[in-house]
């Protein structure tokens, strides 16, 4: 187990499942983990983050939730696995890999030349007067950056620096167009650039720096 675990069901490494640095060396791709109802699983969930970003419930119905949640999170307690055997992050058959912390997205094409996705920010991912939070245009710039850099190297990489330049609004429940790619690569420095756009328009651009880890390395 690693420092770093905060989790009773974290489980150590093994012969049978090495750790090798901070992802896997062979990252785990799925299309079964979690069941045939899962993608619909989270997309349930992903409804419901959005309806508590809007709701103001009663205090009667803030109660009978919080019952409700109480059972739900009783029924997952039951199973809980590590992250290396979760079925989020490795579903490829569902929007951003089954991973409920990231805009949902789907992959359109990915390769060494770079990824093109389209996104849908929802109404959880609200910032203000109707639009995307910029911390989200920031995940899914992230998360597809390093997918730029896995699919260029067949390896995995830390971002050292992510900057967004927000050029025009983001909106909401749209589907956007998102790509990355390596523009340089320089030994283990990948300079990742990206761009998100609503039909023609630039909403916002990435600048950024991927580190390709060395075997072992967290
Ligand atoms: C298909 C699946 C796709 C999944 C995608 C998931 C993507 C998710 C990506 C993430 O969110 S990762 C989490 C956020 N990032 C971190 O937590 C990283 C924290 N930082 C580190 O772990 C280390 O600083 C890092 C791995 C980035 C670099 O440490 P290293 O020890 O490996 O490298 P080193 O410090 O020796 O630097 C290597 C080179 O990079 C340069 N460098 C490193 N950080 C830099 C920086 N911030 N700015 C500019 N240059 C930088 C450094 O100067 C040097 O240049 P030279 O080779 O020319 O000497």
């Amino acid at each position: 187990m690693t420092e770093t675990s905060k989790h009773e069901w974290d489980i150590p490494a093994t012969d049978d499942s090495p750790h090798e640095g901070g992802f896997r060396a062979d990252l785990a791709i799925t299309t079964e983990r979690g069941g045939p109802s899962y993608g619909a699983m989270i997309e349930q969930v992903r409804a419901f983050m959005g309806k508590v970003r809007y709701a103001s419930p009663t205090p009667e119905l803030a109660d009978e939730v919080i019952e409700d949640l109480r059972k739900l999170n009783a029924k997952l307690d039951t199973m809980l696995v590590d992250e290396w055997t979760s079925p989020s992050g490795t579903r490829i058959d569902l929007p951003s890999r089954g991973n409920i912390t990231l805009p949902p997205y789907v992959i359109t094409t990915g390769g060494p030349d770079g990824v093109e996705a389209e996104v849908t920010f929802g109404d959880f991912h609200l910032g203000g007067n109707g639009v995307t939070h910029g911390g989200h245009v920031a995940v899914a710039f992230d998360d597809l950056g390093g997918m730029a850099s896995a699919l260029k190297t067949g390896g995995v990489a830390r971002t050292a620096y992510l900057t967004v330049n927000y050029r025009s609004l983001t909106p909401l429940n749209k589907p956007l167009t998102i790509r990355t790619w390596v523009d340089v690569q320089d030994d283990r420095k990948l300079y990742v650039k990206g761009t998100l756009h609503d039909g023609d328009r630039l909403c916002a651009d990435l600048d950024s720096l991927f580190i390709k880890l060395k075997p072992g390395q967290p």
